[in-house]
């Protein structure tokens, strides 16, 4: 499980995340959505220990990343660009980033892998130099499907993706999420984070302004309330 609890964060003197709390259950996917510099990234990098806040605590498994030797052991990063040896193939990239991970896997394990996430066959033994996104992001998926991740933090995944391989990607997050793994993800999809997301976090500025059911949200709505929240109108309405 993921948790946030009352996180803020300064840039010298930008406040750049302020008491921002939300908790992802195993078996769960949340989406956080927001205008740039919103801190979605910042928020990421808590969790991944890569920033430390200034004041709350990200939590996996109930314990504070900072204080958890290995907390990073059950929890799996994809960048927006997988950045993985360009030179090597997919499986001996796997077998590296196993090794690093004092994973043993065994050739059938990587394949099988990559077989969860539909890499043909064909691409496995060439270099990843002559990858697409799409197909580098099923080698980074591959490793948290090794690794039996219990959490994964995407950062906008599919963007730069085609409609083909954004629908696949889609649908290799939501087997992720049933085998129990908790995940975040930070897009501006806003078609993603419909068909994906159990729940929505809309951010900006730093805050959290609201956090949306999305199983009771048609997707025009969740546009309507993002654009209404982000120029402010909504906050507007209520005041009036
Ligand atoms: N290391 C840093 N030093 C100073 N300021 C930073 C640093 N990292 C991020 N910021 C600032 O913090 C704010 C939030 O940035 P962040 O990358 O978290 O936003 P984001 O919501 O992920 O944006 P985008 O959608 O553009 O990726 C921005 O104003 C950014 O310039």
């Amino acid at each position: 499980m993921l948790e946030a609890i009352q996180l803020s964060k300064s840039f010298a003197d930008k406040q750049v995340i302020t008491d921002l709390s939300f908790k992802v259950e195993q078996g769960e996917i949340m989406c956080l959505l927001g205008a740039n510099g919103a801190g979605k990234s910042t928020t990421l990098n808590i969790f991944l220990n890569f920033l430390q806040p200034d004041s709350g605590q990200a939590r996996i498994d109930g314990v504070d990343v900072q204080q958890s030797a290995n907390g990073k052991d059950k929890l799996v990063y994809l960048p927006e660009q997988v950045n993985l040896y360009q030179e090597f193939n997919a499986i001996d990239n796997l077998k590296y980033l196993a090794s690093l991970s004092g994973l043993s896997v065994s050739e059938a394990q990587i394949n099988a892998a990559l077989d969860e996430t539909g890499l043909e066959q064909n691409a496995r033994k060439q270099s990843l130099k002559n990858y697409s996104k799409g197909m580098r992001q099923k080698v980074g998926i591959a490793f948290a499907i090794m690794r039996q991740a219990k959490v994964l933090l995407l950062d906008e995944p599919t963007s730069g993706l085609d409609p083909s391989a954004t629908l696949e990607f889609i649908r290799i997050v939501e087997r992720l999420a049933k085998k129990g793994a908790a995940i975040l993800m930070v897009t501006h999809d806003f078609y993603c984070a419909h068909t994906l997301a159990d729940k929505i976090g809309i951010m900006d500025k730093g805050k959290l302004l609201t956090l949306l059911d999305n199983n009771k949200l048609p997707l025009s709505s969740l546009e309507t309330t993002y654009h209404e929240l982000i120029s402010g109108k909504a906050a507007m309405r209520e005041a009036s």
